[in-house]
């Protein structure tokens, strides 16, 4: 019997048939076994999970809510299901994960020490390790040596009155620079140009000793500039952070622009790094400033050494969550002092009780100008920049949530190994067990109220709260104080639109890695005229 005497031939419908079987039933035990995981938990039932890709990039639809779900089904997600702690279970692709919006739960999550069941899954790490492991990056117990090592530029006071400096001149290269010194009135169409350049310039200055001038020439030809590759990657960390390397190699002249800065920051980096170590660059300013306390680990044998790649992979998170989180928020305050007159006028009036006109604010003025710090308070409140953290069951392990919606009774329940929590930010900031009326902008709320309250929890809570929540303070009550004592701001209106239409069109959040608005048009009018 020959070869093809045995041939049996395919029935191409029928193996099509079989691969679909097959395909639905490991559909159905994948999502039984996501159920299981949550202890099925009521909660979002849909083809793809929502936090990674490709769901994550996929943009907002009814099957797929997308990164915005959080923050488009704000009044209704948890109510909708009469719990403040739900699952959300896909059926094709993906992790089973919990969404909550209660701060006891996320205490469980992001709080539980270094034996904690809970650690940054591998693919959120991966985005923020483009440039090397870093503080941001790593989970016990690696991230323990970071913290300890950039601990304590974040503690001394040193740090605090070199950053009000820092801001207080990069304030007024802005005033300068952008020619506003010569005028009484100023329309700026992006109020986000100015902020992200403003807040980028301070963390460089304070953290790292590194002064950019407010402008600087572009480069010849091809030549990316220090400040056009910092400018690059600031504007597009995303996408440096998120897409392949071998997409950032394509033969496109912007790509090729970008891949140009990526290698200038590697650069100058490196060799900012070797001068330092070498002494050639000088004694830093600060002895412990956090470029300084990089470069001594980096020397260091031992637990609290850093290599190379550890030095810049801490530096570029620095750079980058040390701006961009509080130049978004910047630039909301400024939409809501536009937006609220009254408030502007209290906010004004306190930066002349405690400040005057007549002297410029100094650091020791900090704790006096608790409403400007209120008002940084409640737009983070209402805008949280961080808006997700996102966190994955290495192991198996238990929550105690409300036995029944929003009851003081508890139950426990177990979550598998592999669970995706994702502590939403927005939700908490909007719990009204936490803040009467929460959709009301209301700085008042936050007077008398500690800044180190858990209360302030748009910073997250516990051992990894935000390293830089308090040079985010020192820094919004600075340039606000400076700000608002020089200008008055308002909304540029459309014609014929209203304030509540302006906050329609242009407070509408623009969700990536950190959480901003639209582009935000506003007009000054200086409070004492340059004339009198
Ligand atoms: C409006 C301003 C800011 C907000 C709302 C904010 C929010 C947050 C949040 C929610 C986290 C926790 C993330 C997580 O655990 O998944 C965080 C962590 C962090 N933030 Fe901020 N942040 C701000 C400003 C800053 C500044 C100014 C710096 C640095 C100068 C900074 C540096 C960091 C670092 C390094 C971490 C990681 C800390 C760790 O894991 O130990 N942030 N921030």
């Amino acid at each position: 019997m020959g070869l093809y005497d045995t041939f049996i031939p395919v029935d191409w419908f029928y193996l099509a048939g079989a691969f679909g079987v097959v395909f639905i039933v490991s559909r159905v035990l994948k999502f039984v076994n996501g159920l299981k995981a949550v202890s099925w938990l009521p909660g979002l039932r849909l083809p793809l999970d929502q936090m990674s890709p490709p769901g994550v990039l996929i943009s907002y639809c009814r099957w797929n809510p997308g990164l915005y779900l959080t923050w488009n089904e704000r009044f209704t997600f948890y109510q909708g299901w009469n719990s403040e702690t739900v699952s959300s279970v896909p059926f094709l692709l993906g992790p089973p994960s919990i969404y909550t919006s209660s701060l006891e739960v996320a205490r469980q999550i992001v709080s539980s020490g270094p034996k904690s069941a809970w650690v940054k899954p591998i693919a959120t790490s991966q985005t923020t390790s483009v440039w090397g492991d870093n503080i941001l990056s790593t989970n016990n117990p690696e991230w323990r040596k970071h913290r300890r090592i950039l601990g304590p530029a974040f503690t001394q006071s040193s740090t605090y009155t070199h950053l009000w400096s820092a801001a207080q001149r990069i304030y007024h290269e802005m005033t300068e620079s952008e020619g506003w010194d010569m005028r009484d009135e100023v329309e700026i169409p992006v109020m986000q140009k100015l902020t992200f350049r403003f807040a980028l310039n301070v963390i460089l200055s304070t953290g790292f000793g590194i002064d950019l001038p407010w402008d600087s020439p572009p480069g010849q030809g091809d030549e990316v500039t220090l400040q056009q590759a910092l400018r690059l990657y600031a504007d597009h960390v995303t996408f440096f952070v998120l897409v392949p390397k071998w997409i950032q190699r394509l033969p496109f002249p912007w790509l090729k622009k970008m891949s140009t800065a990526y290698g200038v920051l590697h650069d100058y980096m490196h060799t900012q790094v070797a001068e330092r170590r070498a002494g050639i660059g000088g004694e830093a300013e600060l002895k412990s400033d956090i470029f300084s306390l990089l470069i001594h680990a980096n020397e260091e044998d031992g637990k609290l050494s850093l290599t190379d790649s550890e030095v810049i992979g801490n530096v570029f998170s620095l750079l980058f969550a040390g701006h961009e989180t509080t130049a978004q928020t910047f630039t909301i305050v400024l939409g809501y002092l536009g937006m609220y007159p009254d408030v502007q006028r209290e906010m004004y009036d306190e930066i002349i009780r405690v400040v005057g006109r007549d002297r410029e604010p100094v650091y020791e003025d900090f704790g006096k100008l608790q409403k400007i710090l209120s008002l940084f308070f409640e737009c983070v409140r209402l805008y949280p920049s961080g808006y997700l953290m996102i966190r994955e069951a290495k192991e198996d392990t238990f929550l105690t949530i409300p036995k029944d919606g929003w009851s003081s009774e508890t139950r426990t329940i177990a979550i598998e190994k592999g669970t995706h929590a994702i502590i939403d930010v927005v939700g908490i900031q909007l719990n009204p067990r936490y803040f009467d009326n929460p959709t009301r902008f209301d700085p008042s709320r936050w007077y008398g109220v500690s800044s180190e309250s858990e209360t302030v929890s748009a910073w997250s809570i516990g051992p990894r709260t935000c390293i830089g929540r308090k040079f985010a303070f020192v820094e919004a009550v600075c340039f606000l104080t400076l700000f608002i004592r020089d200008w008055h701001v308002e909304p540029i209106l459309r014609k014929g639109e209203s304030t509540e239409e302006w906050r329609e069109r242009v407070m509408v959040p623009k969700l990536m890695l950190s959480l901003g608005v639209q582009d935000v048009p506003v007009k000054l009018t200086r409070r004492t005229s340059r004339k009198q």
